[in-house]
């Protein structure tokens, strides 16, 4: 079976510049070594808030790597430098509101200010990107709201098949 590429793509100036620890990152390759039973490899990469950047990072993942889904950390705020919604925005193809709705929700159970974040997440070819919030604690609570939708969505947009642990997540596929 072929392996998955997953990108997982911290956006941050501070963790860019080495001053402090990329520990949202590192909590979502945890998470994916943790969940997935199916073979994959991560294509792990740490930029700064520019949009620039982050647009060419994005396509570089999925047009020249072929990544199958993109989990993105970091950016989502109303700061003038949060910017990750808009990038995502400029390279897909299709808009996916539900993965940030969801989010936020359970979000909210956490801290009142989860409303601040714009996160989002698209399709662009057949790659899904869904952006996560900064924060290292929100990175297990939004992938355990939106993964079991995860394996369903990437068949969907005819990427790798990918499957989870079913004690940690439940990847729901809908009979035929
Ligand atoms: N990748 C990360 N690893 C560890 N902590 C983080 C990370 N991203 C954000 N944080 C924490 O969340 C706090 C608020 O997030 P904020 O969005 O301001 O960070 P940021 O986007 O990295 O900031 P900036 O890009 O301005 O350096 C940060 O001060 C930091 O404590
Ligand atoms: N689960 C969870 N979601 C959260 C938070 C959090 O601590 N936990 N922080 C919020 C805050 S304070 C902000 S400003 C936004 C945007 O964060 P970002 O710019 O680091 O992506 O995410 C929000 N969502």
């Amino acid at each position: 079976m072929d392996k998955a590429l997953i990108g997982v793509l911290t956006i941050s100036d501070r963790a860019s510049r080495g001053i402090y620890e990329d520990i949202s990152g590192k909590a979502i390759i945890d998470y994916l070594n943790d969940v997935l039973i199916t073979p994959f490899e991560v294509d792990y990469r740490v930029i700064p808030d520019e949009f620039e950047v982050i647009k060419e990072t994005m396509i570089d993942m999925v047009d020249n790597k072929g990544c199958c889904l993109i989990l993105t950390t970091g950016g989502t705020g109303p700061a003038k430098r949060d910017v990750t919604p808009e990038a995502t925005e400029s390279v897909c193809e299709k808009m996916m509101p539900g993965f940030g709705e969801l989010m936020r929700q359970v979000s909210l159970q956490q801290v009142p200010t989860a409303i601040l974040s714009r996160q989002t997440a698209g399709i662009r070819g057949s790659c899904l990107i869904v952006n996560l919030p900064g924060k290292p604690q929100s990175i297990k609570l939004c992938l355990d709201a939106v993964f079991p939708a995860i394996p369903y969505c990437i068949e969907l947009i005819d990427g790798p098949f990918i499957d989870t642990d079913p004690s940690k997540v439940k990847a729901f596929r809908p009979k035929k």
